[in-house]
């Protein structure tokens, strides 16, 4: 059955196309911007307001506070929403997706660059991973302070994201983030910090590049994380229904059936340490097992760190996927009809033996 849409009065921009086209000139690469929404696309009351403000420039004005952009690159515009990042649902991923995808098998197209806000960003960002089939650069910004304040961070960040989307060296890299000089890859990248400008890194796997003069700078040559299944994109837009419950000291155990009786078609938990539960927990979580095969999903709720498999037996373990990422995965890969033992493959490429 349809699963019901979170806050529909939020999405009413959704694609509608307001195109944008700057003009042409044929010694640029071409970069697309898809908008969502988020700090980057917001003002504050004044310049000094960075709490509470509202999102609503639209994708022509983000373009417009940043016309070194067209110095670089001939620039087309959609807006896809004008939303929080919270309020990004499976509606929007899918449909940006798709759009991506065809925009990326347009030959005379470098890459493509979402804006987006960062509450949510590493979330499209791993589902763009598994499911954009290109090795043109997907680079996903947004930025921490609105387009109002003093010292505000979406210009650069836009012009940085343009400029990765528009760099040849930049393709074969999988889905990238960029914020604040750093460009991380989409499978490890997180925030980090609810109201830091340095907010997105990913500790123990590091970042892809940096950004000096902006000019992007890479570490490596071209390579894409180990552990990333492909998807194909169905015309549907309701993926299977994941939740991700939070484990701590009393966890209530009644909580899995909860969500089990609420439709969940998976559930993830953020486990203590290494993917633990309480022993209480763990046996209400096992027991829903054994009776109805859910798939569960062992990850961390500290926020770096590797499930081993093993761990919590009934569960699949994580590996290196945070809760929400492991979410995208468990979505997905049941979206796509895939069993118990194939997602456990799925979440096991992210580990591969030595
Ligand atoms: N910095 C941000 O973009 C936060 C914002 N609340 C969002 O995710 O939409």
């Amino acid at each position: 059955s349809p699963i019901a849409l979170p806050h529909p009065q939020e999405v009413h921009h959704l694609f509608t196309r307001q195109d944008i086209q700057t003009p042409i000139n044929a010694s640029l690469p071409n970069v697309t911007i898809f908008a969502t929404g988020g700090t980057i696309a917001s003002q504050g009351s004044s310049n000094t307001q960075t709490v509470g403000y509202q999102v609503g420039l639209g994708v022509q004005q983000l373009v417009d506070a940043v016309p070194e952009i067209l110095n670089i690159s001939n620039i087309a515009g959609y807006q896809i929403s004008n939303v929080g990042s919270g309020s990004i649902n499976e509606t929007i991923l899918v449909r940006l997706a798709s759009m991506i995808n065809a925009e990326l098998e347009k030959e005379d197209i470098a890459g493509v660059v979402i804006t987006h806000g960062t509450d949510s960003l590493e979330e499209t960002a791993f589902f763009m991973e598994s499911v954009v089939n290109s090795s043109k650069p997907v680079v996903c910004v947004g930025a921490m302070r609105p387009a109002t304040a003093l010292s505000a961070d979406g210009p650069l960040n836009l012009l940085q994201a343009v400029t990765l989307a528009s760099t040849p060296n930049a393709r074969g890299r999988g889905t990238m983030v960029t914020l604040n000089d750093r460009i991380g890859s989409a499978f490890y990248t997180t925030k980090n910090n609810a109201n830091s400008l340095d907010t997105f890194y990913s500790t123990e796997a590091g970042q892809l590049g940096f950004f000096i003069n902006q000019v992007p700078y890479f570490y490596y040559a071209p390579a894409t994380p180990i552990g990333v299944t492909h998807f194909p994109l169905t015309n549907s837009t309701d993926l299977a229904q994941v939740d991700i419950l939070y484990a701590h000291q009393d966890m209530d155990p009644t909580l899995f059936n909860a969500s089990y009786a609420a439709g969940a078609q998976g559930i993830v938990f953020a486990g203590m340490g290494a993917g633990g539960l309480s022993s209480v927990a763990r046996l209400a979580a096992e027991e829903l097992f054994n009776a109805t095969g859910l798939p569960m999903v062992a990850s961390h709720r500290s926020p770096d760190g590797f499930v081993p498999s093993g761990s919590e037996g009934f569960a699949i373990a994580s590996g290196f996927l945070n809760p929400q990422k492991a979410r995208i995965l468990l979505q997905l890969a049941l979206t796509a009809g895939y069993g118990y033992e194939e997602i456990k493959e799925a979440f096991a490429l992210g580990y591969p033996a030595p």
